[in-house]
């Protein structure tokens, strides 16, 4: 059979996995498409460097080139950013190849563009390793639960911040000093903005909440609160109430009345409690695991490697695979369809749950105008403890769920109480009421 060949845009951390791997399982990956895969050539920014186990001849600075040669059927994209990725993947679909991309950023701001030119040219868009890393979750989302009804997605996404805080949690470590280490084992990004800031897992929870509940969601939708002001504090809090800081993604349908579709999504990510005793919880290190729950299948939960060159690579070649085989078929794989439409509703109106930390003037009454401020707010108290005397007196409140404005206003009014010293912790709950 005539080989299928393969042009990689950029040959960095995930990129030079790729070739690996590709040279690596050539004879298994050709029995298992039926056809072998060729590199036809890739695309790199500085063709001087030296890359083991890459053959120069197929390097080229000249990526637009690339994706239009007549004999490249298929091409991958682990370049990153927004442009020339975009550019360089829409000329590929537009020439009638099949396209692979493991990028987030570009998939949540600008989807929409790719999954209409995929419909158009009716080529593959592939994009498994731009969630989770080498966890399969996109494909059981596209295509194992699709005749089913998700009712939400919750998890850990990103595998840098999750590192950061599971460092804090075990070994007491401030921020900054965790944020250093990660840096140094090569988790960290050399600018970690996106990942500590939450943009990673914010454009993943739009990926995920696109697929999930048929709807079109951009990263501008995601409500997202990155670690940077979770503190020692914090995690001390958490730990006195036996649970975890994690930095979650959670994408959930909010229902209505009437009609199964819900009145719209809620699409957020935000570092958040959750009790040990919850999955997610022992989620340590840079590892990922997402829980899906859909109205059959029941709680499904996926965990492993959300990160890394070989990880990547590994959801990659399974999604060279799919396309390859697909080409040989003559048949392209499934189409994006956002037909549901429903609106992402701003994050106040999303109820959640809120535990609240004040240091607090220790003389009689405080109790009772702190529980006045949450009354007023209409916001229900699950839970009071008082600690300490003079000026180590504190209230910790845990809430039940209310309207996140109504949490947030309520923290706002407690703030400005005289008998408040200070609001020395605020975290969303989430995990089992
Ligand atoms: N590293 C990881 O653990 C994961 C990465 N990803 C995604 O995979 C993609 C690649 O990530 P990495 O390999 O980590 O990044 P990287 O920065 O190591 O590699 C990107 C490479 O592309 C090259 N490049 C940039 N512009 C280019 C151009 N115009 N033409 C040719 N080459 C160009 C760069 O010189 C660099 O070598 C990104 O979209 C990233 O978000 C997704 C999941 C995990
Ligand atoms: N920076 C990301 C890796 C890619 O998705 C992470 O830390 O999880
Ligand atoms: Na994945």
């Amino acid at each position: 059979m005539k080989p299928l060949r393969v042009a990689l845009l950029g040959c960095g951390v995930v990129g030079i996995e790729v070739v690996r791997l590709l040279r690596e399982q050539a004879a298994d990956l050709a029995a298992r498409v039926g056809a072998p895969l060729e590199l036809a050539g890739i695309a790199v920014r500085r063709p001087d460097r030296v890359r083991e186990g890459v053959d120069p001849a197929l390097l080229t600075t000249d990526a637009e080139a690339l994706v239009t040669r007549p004999d490249v059927d298929i091409v991958i994209e682990v370049i990153g950013g927004i442009e020339p990725a975009r550019s360089l993947l829409l000329a590929a679909m537009k020439t009638g190849k099949s396209v692979i991309t493991a990028n987030k950023a570009l998939l949540a701001e600008d989807g929409a563009t790719l999954f209409a030119a995929a419909r158009e040219y009716n080529a593959d868009l592939y994009y498994e390793a731009s969630v989770a890393g080498a966890i399969p979750l996109l494909r059981p989302l596209r295509e194992s639960l699709v005749g089913d009804h998700v009712q939400r997605v919750l998890g850990i996404v990103n595998g840098t911040t999750n590192y950061i805080l599971d460092q804090m949690d075990t070994h007491g470590a401030g921020f900054t000093e965790a944020l250093e280490e990660a840096q140094a084992l090569g988790y960290a990004e050399a600018d970690p903005t996106a990942d500590v800031e939450g943009f990673d897992a914010a454009a993943k929870a739009a990926i995920l909440a696109q697929l999930a509940f048929h709807t079109p969601v951009t990263a501008a939708d995601v409500h997202r609160e990155g670690i940077t002001e979770v503190t020692a504090a914090d995690v001390a809090g958490a730990k006195e109430m036996d649970s975890v800081v994690k930095l979650l993604a959670i994408c959930e349908r909010i229902p209505s009345a009437g009609g199964r579709n819900g009145r719209g999504v809620s699409v957020r990510v935000y570092p958040a409690m959750i009790p040990r005793t919850h999955p997610l919880a022992s989620v340590r290190e840079a590892y990922n695991a997402v829980f899906v729950e859909a109205e059959s299948a029941g709680s499904l939960m996926f965990y492993g490697a959300g990160a890394g060159g070989a990880p990547t690579a590994s959801a990659i070649m399974g999604d060279l695979v799919a396309v390859a085989r697909n080409l040989i078929a003559g048949t392209p794989g499934p189409v994006e369809v956002t037909y549901a439409s429903l609106p992402v509703l701003p994050m106040g109106e999303t109820t959640t749950r809120y535990y609240i930390e004040l240091d607090v003037a220790d003389e009689a009454g405080v109790l009772a105008t702190v529980a006045e401020e949450f009354a007023r707010n209409d916001v229900s108290i699950k839970a009071v403890r008082q600690e300490g005397l003079g000026a180590e007196a504190k209230l910790v409140v845990v809430t039940h769920r209310a309207p996140d404005a109504a949490l947030s206003a309520t923290v706002e009014t407690l703030g400005r109480l005289p008998s408040v010293r200070e609001v020395a912790s605020v975290m969303r709950v989430e995990g089992d009421e």
